[in-house]
């Protein structure tokens, strides 16, 4: 395992330890993730934690199968005790860049539904400005040209999402415009400017959201709270 990798089991194990038996826990996307739900998988076997997740992705509802993690959803479930979840970027006051695995708009819902955003990363994710990392936005399908002409507008050169040759689908049968902004100065006012335009679904701008940090590097794992 490289170190990246290690770095980012260390932080998931360690968000693992934040999870209380009987929690509701919302499971982010991505590799990070992937530590997390193993972890979670452990302490229920060793343990005998009972935990529900809601995933945030087909990916990471196999993993929670995989690893052993029970499952829930909204229709059983309207408010989460927690929500663990990786991140691109995440700035001094904890405003996230989110979406590079193309989950960004669950993400925001599960987000949302917890009472405690922790957010999961290696070193390598804290800036001082987001925006060096290009920020997905999911975009309608339909007229998904005339989207992407009005963000441009804003300020940058959007490039649609490609995975073999095709526009990438995500889960919600949406595609992905990533959006090199290079600097965001006010990513609040960013996000609005980007949700007032028709057939954005959602940004990757989490603003105000995290509560608490979780960074991986060379001396072992901090945790930082807002
Ligand atoms: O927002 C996400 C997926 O939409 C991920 O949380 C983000 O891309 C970080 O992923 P990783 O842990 O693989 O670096």
């Amino acid at each position: 395992m490289n170190t990246q990798e290690q770095l980012k089991k260390a932080v998931g194990e360690k968000a693992a330890s934040f999870v209380q038996d009987g929690m509701k826990v919302g499971l982010g996307s991505g590799s990070t993730v992937y530590w997390l739900v193993h972890a979670l998988g452990e302490r229920i076997k060793e343990e005998g934690i009972q935990i529900e997740g809601i995933p945030s992705s087909i990916q990471t509802g196999a993993w929670a199968k995989e690893f052993g993690v029970p499952l829930t959803n909204f229709a059983e479930t309207k408010e989460l005790d927690i929500t663990i979840d990786g991140a691109d970027e995440v700035d001094p006051d904890f405003q996230l860049i989110k979406g590079g695995g193309a989950a960004l708009f669950r993400e925001k819902i599960i987000a949302q539904a917890a009472e405690k955003l922790l957010i999961i990363v290696d070193e390598s994710k804290m800036v001082n400005y987001l925006g060096a990392y290009a920020l997905p936005v999911e975009i309608l399908p339909f007229a998904w040209e005339r989207t992407v002409h009005e963000i441009k507008k804003l300020g940058c050169e959007p490039e649609l999402r490609m995975k073999d040759g095709e526009p990438l689908v995500t889960d919600n049968g949406n595609f992905i415009a990533d959006c090199p902004f290079e600097k965001i100065e006010d990513p609040a006012d960013l996000d609005r400017k980007l949700q007032a335009i028709a057939g954005v679904v959602e940004t990757g701008l989490f603003i105000n959201m995290a509560d608490t940090v979780i960074i991986g590097n060379s001396e072992g794992v901090t945790v930082k709270n807002k």
